[in-house]
C-alpha cells in the first residue's frame, strides 16, 4: 500500500506543484522559526542552509506521525554573498529588488522528505540561475503597490508580477517558484513513492 503523504508547507505554490505531479496528500504545517534558525546556522552555505530549514520543517511535522511520507521545503534567494529571505514590509523589498535589478542571482530550494515510521531521512537541494533587467523607479512603484511579495522570498514571485524582471533562467523553473519538481521526484522515489 501506498504510504500517507504529508506536505509540511502552508505555501499554496508548493501545494499546487506537488498536486501537479498527481500525488493525494495531505498538509500539516509545524511553527519554525526560520530567522532564528539562520542565524543559528550563520556557518552553513546556502545550499546547506536552504536543506537545514526544509529538514527542521518536516522534522517538526514527522515528530507528532508515527507513520506517513512528510516533504517540507524551503526556497532562498542568494546574490553573491547575501542570502535573501522574506521581505518585512514594502521597505525593505524595494531594498531587496534594487539589489537584484540588473543582476544575475540564484534560487536553491531545500527538500527534506522523512519516513515518520522508519525515521530516514534524505535532503537535496536545486539551484537556478534567475537574470533580472534592470528595473525602472516607475516600474518599482507600480509593483510595490501591485504585487504580491511579502511571503516571497527575493521579493518576488516569477509566476505572478516578477515575471516581468525575469529576463531568463537556467535550470529547473519549478526550483524557482518553490518546490524543483524533478529532484523531488527523484527523493520520493528513493521512498517508495509511486509517480508513475
Ligand atoms: C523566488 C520565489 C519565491 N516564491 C515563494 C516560494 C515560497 O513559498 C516562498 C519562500 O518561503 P519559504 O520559507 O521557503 O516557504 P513558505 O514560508 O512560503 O512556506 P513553508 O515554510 O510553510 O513551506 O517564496 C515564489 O512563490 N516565487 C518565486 O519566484
Amino acid at each position: 500500500m501506498q504510504s500517507r503523504i504529508i506536505l509540511a508547507s502552508q505555501s499554496p505554490r508548493r501545494k499546487e506543484l506537488l498536486a501537479g505531479l498527481g500525488l493525494s496528500f495531505i498538509v500539516k504545517v509545524s511553527a519554525v522559526d526560520e530567522d532564528q534558525a539562520t542565524r543559528d546556522a550563520s556557518t552553513l552555505t546556502p545550499a546547506e542552509l536552504a536543506q537545514r530549514l526544509s529538514a527542521l520543517k518536516a522534522e517538526a511535522v514527522a515528530a507528532h506521525l508515527s507513520e506517513g511520507i512528510v516533504i517540507g521545503a524551503d526556497t532562498i534567494v542568494v546574490l553573491g554573498e547575501e542570502i535573501l529571505g522574506k521581505p518585512m514590509d514594502a521597505n525593505d523589498a524595494e531594498g531587496m529588488l534594487r539589489k537584484l535589478s540588473g543582476k544575475t542571482h540564484l534560487v536553491i530550494s531545500g527538500v527534506t522528505v522523512i519516513d515518520a515510521q522508519t525515521k530516514e531521512q534524505k535532503s537535496i537541494y536545486e539551484l537556478t540561475e534567475v537574470d533580472f533587467k534592470e528595473i525602472t523607479d516607475e516600474e518599482m512603484a507600480a509593483y510595490l503597490v501591485k504585487a504580491n511579495y511579502l511571503d516571497k522570498a527575493g521579493s518576488y514571485a516569477v509566476q505572478e508580477h516578477g515575471a516581468l524582471f525575469v529576463k531568463g533562467i537556467r535550470g529547473c523553473f519549478f526550483n524557482v517558484v518553490g518546490l524543483p519538481l524533478f529532484k523531488t521526484a527523484e527523493l520520493l522515489q528513493v521512498f517508495d513513492v509511486k509517480i508513475l
